[in-house]
């Protein structure tokens, strides 16, 4: 039988409903997350995304192809080049300078869920290291496309998480998260029904690790 993404997701389905339906996805939907929570996120996030760029370093040590080789380039350069520069951007609005990032220690969910993600892909393969990154790139994406469809979310200037929602419901994200599940499901149609129980366990440590980032944030925890 050929395992996909979707079995995955089914195989962990009360944990992934609780990451993606977490109370701070739906306050920042509504409008109502406090800004302090936010800001709390948004300067561990930036520590998460340096470690993030370590990740697809690795992912790059870990390809056997040059194709692997070169998304996981492809990568590393949007996170580094790219999305990091947005994200220092983005805090500064929100009135976070990158001095106070640069000063930032590491909350302990930060260092849990990074660390499990680089020590995943550092003991196994390039697949364990996808897996163990996909709730990151396609949780991010379900959670835009959701917030986006519920009627409870409140859109534009009424709500100042919405520059948030855009990004993460927008086309060229869901395209790199398609792309990501398309990935994984090529490479779970080739393995045994042992090799995928292990890859389950990682997906459903990583899916837990986003949820108390999340939990993290609403509480303004370190
Ligand atoms: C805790 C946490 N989890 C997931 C993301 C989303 N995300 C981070 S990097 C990346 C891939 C982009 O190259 C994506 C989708 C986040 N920002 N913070």
């Amino acid at each position: 039988m050929a395992f996909t993404f979707d079995d995955l997701q089914r195989a962990c389905q009360s944990e992934w409903d609780a990451y993606i339906r977490h109370d701070f996805v739906q306050q920042l939907g509504n409008g109502t997350l406090a800004g302090d929570a936010f800001r709390h996120y948004l300067k561990q996030d930036y520590l998460f995304l340096i470690q993030f760029g370590r990740a697809y370093a690795l992912a790059a040590y870990k390809s056997p192809t040059l194709d692997d080789l070169r998304q996981a380039k492809a990568g590393l350069e949007a996170i580094i080049g790219l999305e990091l520069g947005l994200h220092i951007d983005y805090c500064r609005q929100w009135g976070i300078s990158e001095a106070e990032l640069q000063a930032l220690p590491e909350a302990r969910a930060t260092m849990a869920y990074t660390r499990y993600v680089l020590d995943t892909g550092n003991r196994g393969d390039l697949l364990d290291l996808h897996v163990a990154l996909a709730p990151c790139l396609v949780g991010y994406a379900q959670i835009g496309k959701w917030l986006s469809e519920r009627p409870e979310t409140v859109r534009g200037e009424a709500n100042p998480y919405d520059h948030w929602i855009c990004m993460y419901e927008g086309a060229e994200f869901q395209q790199a998260a398609a792309a990501e599940e398309a990935w994984l499901n090529r490479e779970l149609a080739e393995i045994s029904p042992r090799r995928f129980e292990q890859l389950v366990r990682i997906f459903r440590d990583a899916t837990r690790l986003e949820i108390d980032f999340w939990d993290m944030g609403l509480n303004q925890r370190m």
